[in-house]
């Protein structure tokens, strides 16, 4: 619970589980927040090594990555058993995960109920099981612990905080569209341009891998489920659209189309989605359907599209890189919508929505 009422200055006790692409662009831009830096990073953890002080790490942005590959193990639910402990009225804990792991999601009704702030761009509590969203929101009213989650939906961009805003003042939304993927962005803005011929389809989406747009597992991506997660996200803000208990297993409100190639279903497992390994081979697999992605890019030019709207609809030619669009259509905001728009994939993006979450704290 963050209070503003002291005499002596506060710290506040960080703790960051996942350190990959955004989790160690996280680090680097907590370590450069400017003094008095009110942040004392207590825990750094990747899922085989962790660092823990109570006091505060002496960590650098030139240390700490063979400080943590020197480190001991600690399972994810021992940590937070630790950090729990470390909540007084004089301090406050935030448990920033920057992993995609659904264990470690599982984990923040108990961090919250012992008044441990949650910040996190992991989709997965929130996109899941409707019950696991529902402990999160009772554990946070009950202790006051907050959890702040911007970076699910369209990284740093301001999507979240002004749906919550537009439905706490009482503005009714009517509709929201929008391109919701980084990924999906990148690759249609590249692949199929509204000009003849391009680049690879299987090249675009390696570019958009090694640029940090896509999920761990470039499937999450093309499947649509990153989206789907990211309208699920939205639709559990909107008050008239709150869906009703008990739901089915594995419960996900959208569905989506998949560009996966048949050929490749059968590499598309719970299993190989959290494998490293397996999103190499996928995207490697992947050149094999490239002549299958280059006549649906030539049959959609032949009907003057491009692939994914008409060349006369303004999100075909009007977003570049890895851009979002997202129009509140509202009430107070009609006939023209609220528009929020940015890069809405990145390390560097998505790491600065979840350090403007700590700031929101603090
Ligand atoms: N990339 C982007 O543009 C965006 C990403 N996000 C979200 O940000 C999160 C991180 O993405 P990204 O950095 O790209 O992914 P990475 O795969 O680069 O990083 C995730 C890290 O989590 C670690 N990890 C996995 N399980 C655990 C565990 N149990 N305990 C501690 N560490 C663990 C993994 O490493 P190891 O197993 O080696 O420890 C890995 O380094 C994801 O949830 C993603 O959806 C959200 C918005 C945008
Ligand atoms: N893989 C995602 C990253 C942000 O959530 C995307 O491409 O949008
Ligand atoms: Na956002």
């Amino acid at each position: 619970m963050i209070t503003t009422a002291s005499t002596s200055p506060r710290t506040v006790a960080v703790a960051v589980t996942g350190v990959g692409l955004v989790g160690s662009e996280f680090i680097s831009q907590l370590l450069s927040v400017s003094r008095p830096n009110p942040f004392r990073i207590v825990a750094l953890s990747s899922s085989k090594h962790t660092l823990f002080s109570p006091d505060g790490l002496d960590v650098s942005t030139s240390s700490w990555k063979d400080q943590l590959a020197s480190a001991p193990g600690k399972p994810a639910a021992d940590l937070a058993s630790e950090l729990a402990r470390l909540v007084t009225p004089a301090q406050d804990v935030v448990f920033v995960d920057n992993t995609s792991s659904e264990s470690v999601a599982g984990l923040y009704p108990t961090l919250l109920a012992a008044g441990v702030n949650v910040i996190t761009p992991n989709k997965k509590a929130f996109s899941g099981e409707l019950s696991l969203f529902e402990k999160i929101l009772g554990a946070s009213v009950e202790s006051g612990a907050k959890y702040l989650n911007e970076s699910t939906v369209g990284a740093g961009l301001p999507i979240i905080s002004t749906l919550k805003d537009l439905v706490a003042t009482g503005d009714k939304i009517k509709k929201i569209e929008g391109v919701f993927s980084g990924t999906m962005s990148y690759i249609f803005n590249n692949f199929s341009s509204g000009k003849e011929g391009g680049p690879s389809f299987s090249s675009v989406v390696k570019i958009a891998r090694e640029k940090g747009y896509t999920e761990p597992h470039p499937a999450d991506d093309l499947t649509g489920s990153d989206v789907s997660r990211k309208l699920t996200i939205l639709t559990r803000y909107i008050p008239s659209l709150k869906p009703k208990l008990p739901l089915p297993a594995g419960y996900l409100s959208v569905p989506t189309t998949s560009l996966i190639p048949a050929t490749l279903q059968s590499l598309i497992t719970p299993e190989a989605l959290a494998s490293s390994a397996a999103a190499d081979a996928f995207v490697h697999r992947l050149e094999g359907s490239d002549a299958e992605f280059d006549k649906m890019r030539s049959d959609a030019l032949k009907d003057g599209s491009v692939l994914r709207y008409p060349l006369s609809h303004p999100f075909a030619t009007s977003l570049g890189g890895s851009d979002n669009i997202v129009l509140f259509h509202t009430e107070r905001y009609s006939p023209r919508p609220l528009i929020v728009q940015g890069a809405g994939a990145g390390a560097a993006v998505t790491a600065m929505g979840v350090l403007s979450d700590l700031f929101k704290l603090v």
